[in-house]
């Protein structure tokens, strides 16, 4: 698929990102690719996933474009780091490979331009997942298809947000012309209709739809908490 083309499929729509972190008991294939068949009966209009072989099973059990990427570790670069990861992750079928574009040195030396010639030359596009307006310019200007807000609060000395970065996202909407994707802390369908508000062209949620353990905590730290003095109990 061309970039104009998934461009006018995913505008104004939702990408549900279908991960689980090493341990959690969702991260099963089989599992993941259930998320993505709700998400696919949800509406959605593609799928973020991480490993080759998850995008692999994805691609095969589900009718929209997927969005792949392959985490290596959690410090640094750590979302398809190599040149090596992203076409292992364009051969598994994904129609586009996330990448960090932070501009941080990469584990095999390689730049973010000779990723994106790499991965366009196995015939995929290009996400660029950055942190700031700067990088989504430059990621831009080496010619990625999408740039998503996903690392904005990841990368040391940036500040992490509790809500989702939307003055990043208007930055960038105003500053590119490639389609500005909102990630990243996204918690309810308001929030994701305000990204778009703000200029973006796509929203991707994981958390507050695919990940049950980690909603899980966050309703049962609220029971710790207590009531606020906003929710007097009454009765
Ligand atoms: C920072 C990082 O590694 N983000 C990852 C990127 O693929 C995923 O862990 C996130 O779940 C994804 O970006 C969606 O964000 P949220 O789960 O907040 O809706």
């Amino acid at each position: 698929m061309n970039a104009q083309h998934l461009a006018d499929t995913l505008r104004g729509r939702l990408i549900v990102s279908c991960q689980a972190p090493p341990g959690d008991p969702m991260r099963d294939t089989a599992t993941l690719v259930r998320f993505a068949r709700a998400a696919a009966a949800g509406g959605g209009s593609a799928i973020r996933a991480n490993e080759p072989e998850v995008v692999a099973a994805i691609v095969a059990a589900v009718d929209l474009p997927v969005i792949g990427l392959w985490k290596d570790g959690d410090t640094g670069v750590y979302i398809t780091p190599t040149v090596r990861h992203s076409l292992a992750v364009a051969e598994a079928g994904a129609a586009v490979v996330a990448a960090d574009a932070t501009g941080r040195p990469r584990p095999d030396g390689s730049t973010f331009a000779e990723l994106v010639n790499a991965v366009h030359a196995a015939g995929a596009l290009v996400m660029a997942d950055v942190a700031t307006l700067a990088e989504g310019v430059t990621a831009a200007a080496q010619g990625a298809d999408f740039v998503s807000t996903t690392l904005s609060g990841y990368v040391p000395g940036t500040s992490k947000q509790t809500g989702p970065d939307l003055a990043l996202v208007t930055s960038l909407a105003a500053a590119i012309s490639v389609p500005v994707v909102a990630e990243g802390r996204i918690s309810s369908p308001e929030e994701a209709a305000e990204a778009l508000a703000r200029g973006a062209h796509s929203v991707v949620v994981g958390t507050a739809i695919t990940a049950p353990t980690a909603l899980t905590s966050r309703f049962v730290g609220a029971l710790e908490k207590g009531p606020g003095p906003g929710h007097p109990v009454t009765g």
